[in-house]
Formats: structure tokens, C-alpha cells, sequence
């Protein structure tokens, strides 16, 4: 890509951010007891999450300091944890890209472990539709990282509320991008050669994946899409591991309604959009189990704009666009249906279909 390409600086920064946060994660993993620690929603957050956070925002904040940023974690508990903030804080400050340039473009190391808390809060912005908003999951799928299955460094560009930068570091997925999606994929043990990929979009431009160990210097990627199928019924999804995330009996009868017969692929993480997008399965489908939950945008901001430069379209339940510029959560929105642009419309009159009959 050349470098004059719309937003060629903010891709090369978010893809570099991304990989560094994404060598801190594979560190925790290896080298850390996996503790984790009760957030006020009692979600799993690791010391992986907030050290991630704050690489990525201290990269965007050394190259564009008048954005807006909206991010999951925030640092009140480290303030009052002394012995997390420290382990955290010994992670992050020995975490750098093997480039010395390429870490000098992110801006180099964090002064101290009040800064690094300092920067972690500065994912408070509350969203919405005007400016240029980044948004971060600096682990997405926490529960996926834990068990050594699928999980995901996310980070998406907006500006007036449109996604128009997406970068997701998938550590655990096959860089091959045509690996067939094993059954195992939600707990396939580690992140050993043959695994580690980064998928990229820019608005307009297509989508890319390229090997998460490439040396950062390294830009560009290969084009991914995705799969043309000819018939539904050969079609693979992709759904939550978790139950309580999205709707499985519901998933599988809209499966049947497709005349889908292979069984769904479980992963953790916006994994299941870059899957997709690279044609290692076909359609992701999240429908709500919850009527009250709102969707977070940085569950879906990257995944959402890889999926559709891919060739993709993505939904939710209603079939509309999802809304990224109104807040901290698309509560626009009900459920994800995302698939080939071509069969979107035929997957989303199942989706239909069996939500009324649940009625
Ligand atoms: N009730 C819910 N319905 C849908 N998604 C949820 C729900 N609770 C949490 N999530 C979010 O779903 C994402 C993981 O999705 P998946 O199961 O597809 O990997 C996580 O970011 C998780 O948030 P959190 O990080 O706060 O746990
Ligand atoms: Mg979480
Ligand atoms: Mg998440
Ligand atoms: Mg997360």
C-alpha cells in the first residue's frame, strides 16, 4: 500500500500497537500465573488486559494526541492494588517490538507506573459521532486467553461515527489463512509456530492478514475474502463458546433452516470476524440471549469493517448497519448476523424467521 493512501499513518501505528500489545499477551500466558481478578461485573480481567491497554494507548497518544478514545478497561483498582499495579507495570515497561525504529514510532517506553495508569483511564471517552475515536479491546475473549483458545488485540478507527481503520492481533489463530477451522479452536492449547495472525481494513482499501510474528518493519499483507458459496447448506458458522453470549439452540435452528449440516465452530473473540473474513468459515452469527444487553463497540468496531472490506456484510438481527457513534455501545443494535454479501440477505431471513417463532 503506498504510504499516500487515506489513513496510511493510522494503520501502520494501530498495526504496530497491535503487535506489541499482542507480544505482552503471549508473555502473560507464558510466563505469568494466569490470576485474574473480580472486576465490578465479575468478568475475568487479567493483568494481560490493562498492560496491553496501556502499550496500545500510550502508541496513540504519542502519534495522535488530540483523538478520542474509547477502551474497556479502566485503572481505579490498580490504584488501590499496589502488588497488581506493580506486576503489571514490570510487564509493560520491559515489552518492546524487536525493531528499534518501529518501537521508536510507537514512542518508545512509558515513563513510570502512574503514567501507565494515567494512560489506561484515558480510554474514557464516551463515544459518539463526531471526530476521530479509537477504539481498543486490548483482550478481547478473556476467557479464551485463559484456557490457551482463542482470543483477540482489537483496535478500530472512527471518525464521524464510521469505522475506518480495523486492526485485530489473533495470537492463537493458524497464520495459514486457508487452515480449515478445527473443532478444537475454542481451547487448541497454545500459541506455537504456525500461529499468529494480524487482520487488517482500511475503509475502501480491502482487508489483509499477514503473519503477527512479521517483522514490524514489514507492512502490507496479503488480500483476504471472503468465501463465495455457492450453497448455504456448505457453509460453516462460527458462534460464542459461551452460552450466555449468544443464543446456541437458536444459532443451530437457524443452521437447520439454511440446510446447514456441519456443526458450528465455538471460538472466544472477534476471532470468529477474521475467520470469516479470510474464508476459514462463512458466517458468524451472535444472537441476543439477554434482551438488555448492549453490544460494546470495541467488541465489534475491527471485526465489523474486516468482515465487510472482505466482501462481507454485517447486520444485527433487524438488518441494520451496526452503529458505532453512539456511545460506548451499539445500543442501536440487538445480535450480530454477519456473512457473504451475496447470501446476508438469505441468512438474515432465517434469523428472522426463527426469532419470531420464539415469540
Ligand atoms: N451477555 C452478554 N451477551 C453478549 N456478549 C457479552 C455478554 N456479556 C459479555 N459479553 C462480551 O462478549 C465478548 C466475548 O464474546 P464471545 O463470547 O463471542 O467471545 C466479551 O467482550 C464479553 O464482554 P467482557 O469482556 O466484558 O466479558
Ligand atoms: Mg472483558
Ligand atoms: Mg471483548
Ligand atoms: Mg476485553
Amino acid at each position: 500500500m503506498s504510504s499516500s493512501s487515506a489513513y496510511s499513518q493510522e494503520l501502520y501505528i494501530a498495526q504496530l500497537a497491535v503487535q506489541r500489545a499482542s507480544i505482552l499477551t503471549k508473555r502473560v500466558f507464558h510466563e505469568k500465573a494466569k490470576g485474574t481478578v473480580d472486576k465490578n461485573d465479575k468478568s475475568p480481567v487479567t493483568i494481560g488486559d490493562f498492560g496491553a491497554q496501556a502499550l496500545i494507548i500510550a502508541a496513540l497518544r504519542h502519534n495522535f494526541p488530540d483523538d478520542a478514545i474509547v477502551a474497556e478497561e479502566e485503572a481505579a483498582q490498580l490504584r488501590t492494588d499496589e502488588n497488581l499495579k506493580n506486576t503489571i507495570w514490570d510487564l509493560v515497561r520491559s515489552t518492546k517490538l524487536d525493531d528499534a525504529a518501529s518501537e521508536q514510532a510507537l514512542g518508545g517506553a512509558i515513563k513510570d507506573a502512574d503514567e501507565m495508569l494515567d494512560l489506561i483511564d484515558q480510554g474514557n471517552s464516551t463515544g459518539g459521532n463526531k471526530g476521530r475515536i479509537w477504539a481498543i479491546d486490548p483482550i478481547d475473549g478473556t476467557k479464551g486467553f485463559l484456557r490457551g483458545g482463542q482470543y483477540a488485540v482489537c483496535l478500530g478507527l472512527m471518525v464521524d461515527g464510521d469505522v475506518k481503520v480495523g486492526v485485530l492481533g489473533c495470537p492463537n489463530l493458524p497464520v495459514d489463512d486457508k487452515a480449515p477451522l478445527a473443532a478444537d479452536i475454542g481451547s487448541n492449547g497454545t500459541d506455537d509456530e504456525g500461529h499468529g495472525v494480524l487482520f487488517s481494513a482500511v475503509l475502501g482499501q480491502g482487508a489483509t492478514s499477514r503473519p503477527l510474528a512479521a517483522s514490524s518493519k514489514e507492512q502490507g499483507g496479503r488480500a483476504i475474502s471472503m468465501r463465495s458459496i455457492d450453497s448455504l447448506a456448505d457453509a460453516t458458522f462460527c458462534e460464542s463458546v459461551e452460552a450466555g453470549h449468544s443464543a446456541h439452540g437458536d444459532q443451530a435452528n437457524i443452521a437447520q433452516k439454511l440446510g446447514i449440516t456441519k456443526p458450528s465452530v465455538r471460538m472466544d473473540s472477534q476471532a470468529k470476524y477474521g475467520s470469516i473474513a479470510r474464508g476459514a468459515g462463512d458466517i458468524y452469527l451472535r444472537l441476543p440471549v439477554k434482551a438488555t444487553y448492549q453490544e460494546k463497540i470495541w467488541d465489534h468496531a475491527a471485526g465489523d469493517l474486516i468482515v465487510r472490506e472482505a466482501g462481507g456484510q454485517v447486520t444485527d438481527i433487524h438488518g441494520n448497519r451496526l452503529d458505532f457513534g453512539i456511545g460506548r455501545t451499539l445500543a442501536n443494535n440487538k445480535g450480530v448476523v454477519a456473512a457473504p454479501a451475496a447470501s446476508h440477505a438469505k441468512v438474515l431471513a432465517a434469523v428472522q424467521e426463527v426469532l419470531n417463532a420464539r415469540q
